[in-house]
């Protein structure tokens, strides 16, 4: 449920890590579609591409794959190269959608021999059909219940080998029973800034633009370590200069666009800049509480925890303490202040 708030919230940031039904279907023509498309996260494409490999050789399904990581870093893109490297057949489904376990035992008896089952936001799989999945996860059986109240009775249904690629923002929430399925685990880190140019570079060809290197490399460094933002900057630009510029994408293009956006050099927008703003020249840099920093910002507290936060104390820009938030050397100097000469000598 939290994630659907974040959304409510933050719809409107062009530097929001989540993505809306209509941006999900622009996304499709980016996504990489082989694991030699896919930029970065090498520990986790060697690791998985081992794993696939050998089960291809053995003609086997593989073990069942975990996927988590923050949202926009490659996991659905990950979930489809499985099945296409596998060369099997894919079935998309995620927690939500599944109402009832019984939801759920239909798509599983209806999987195919050697069929990935790709079930996004896994953590949001009700506790009934959690409970289902893994034993069809382990004894690939499902039990159908047929007949109703002190006359129904389990039928236990063979499955056929399939393997369940699950993908989740939040690895922690997931039963213990249920993470223990699965056999191989990969977490998605935020990407580099020259990952990030490289995906960048990949995205204008798709899209039939030419992009310079210095404007690939400034568009990389303020995306937050995140593709999703960095096609959606990627496209930004491309209308910038489309609509006010000479149709090129070079740094001068980039700048202007980004500047109407109000995204910064650091990839902070106009709620992040105002939130630190807040902090360093209305509170002498802190510590001060949530709820009197979202006050001074006109925000809920809420917006400020969930939204601007994260990436600010990611960046090391604000620090987290007992007793507030505090503006860490950085986030002045961001900013061009001069901090008082105490900060820097608070106790954490
Ligand atoms: N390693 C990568 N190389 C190239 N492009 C990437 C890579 N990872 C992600 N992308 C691009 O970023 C977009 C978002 O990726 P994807 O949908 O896989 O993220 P996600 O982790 O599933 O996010 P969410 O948690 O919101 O579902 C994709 O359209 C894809 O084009
Ligand atoms: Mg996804």
């Amino acid at each position: 449920m939290e994630d659907s708030s974040d959304d409510a919230v933050t719809t409107e940031r062009l530097v929001r890590p989540g993505a809306d039904d209509v941006e999900r279907a622009a996304e499709a023509a980016l996504r990489p579609r082989r694991f030699d498309e896919f930029v970065g996260q090498r520990v986790v494409r060697d690791q998985l591409s081992l794993v696939l490999e050998a089960a291809v050789q053995r003609g086997r399904a593989p073990d069942h794959v975990l996927l988590s990581g923050p949202p926009g870093l490659g996991k659905t893109t990950l979930a489809m190269i499985i099945a296409a490297e596998l060369g099997a057949p894919l079935r998309v489904t995620s927690g939500p959608a599944i109402q009832h376990a019984g939801d759920l035992a239909a798509v599983l008896s209806s999987l195919e021999e050697g069929e990935v089952l790709f079930l996004d936001e896994i953590h949001r799989l009700a506790r009934p059909a959690a409970e289902l999945l893994y034993v069809a996860m382990e004894d690939f059986r499902v039990d159908v219940i047929v007949g109703k109240g002190a006359g129904a009775s389990a039928i236990p249904l063979a499955l056929p080998p399939f393997t369940v690629v699950g993908a989740t923002t939040r690895a922690g929430l997931l039963p213990a029973p249920l993470r223990d399925r699965f056999g191989f685990t990969g977490h998605l880190d935020f990407y580099a800034i020259d990952e990030l140019e490289r995906v960048l570079v990949r995205s204008a060809g798709l899209l039939g633009v030419e992009l310079k290197a210095d404007a690939g490399y400034e568009i990389a460094s303020r995306s937050r370590g995140t593709p999703r933002i960095a096609n959606r900057l990627l496209r930004r630009v491309r209308d910038w200069a489309q609509v006010r510029g000479d149709g090129r994408l070079d740094l001068a293009a980039a700048n202007a666009a980004l500047t109407v956006y109000e995204v910064d050099a650091l990839g902070l927008d106009r709620l992040d800049r105002s939130v630190l703003v807040a902090l360093c020249t209305r509170f002498g840099g802190g510590p001060v509480g949530l709820t009197t920093l979202a006050v001074a910002v006109g925000e809920e507290p809420e917006t400020v925890e969930t939204v601007a936060e994260p990436f600010l104390v990611r960046e090391g820009l604000i620090g987290r303490t007992a007793r507030g938030r505090v503006a860490m050397p950085t986030a002045w100097e961001h900013l061009g202040l001069t901090p008082p000469p105490l900060s820097g000598t608070l106790v954490f």
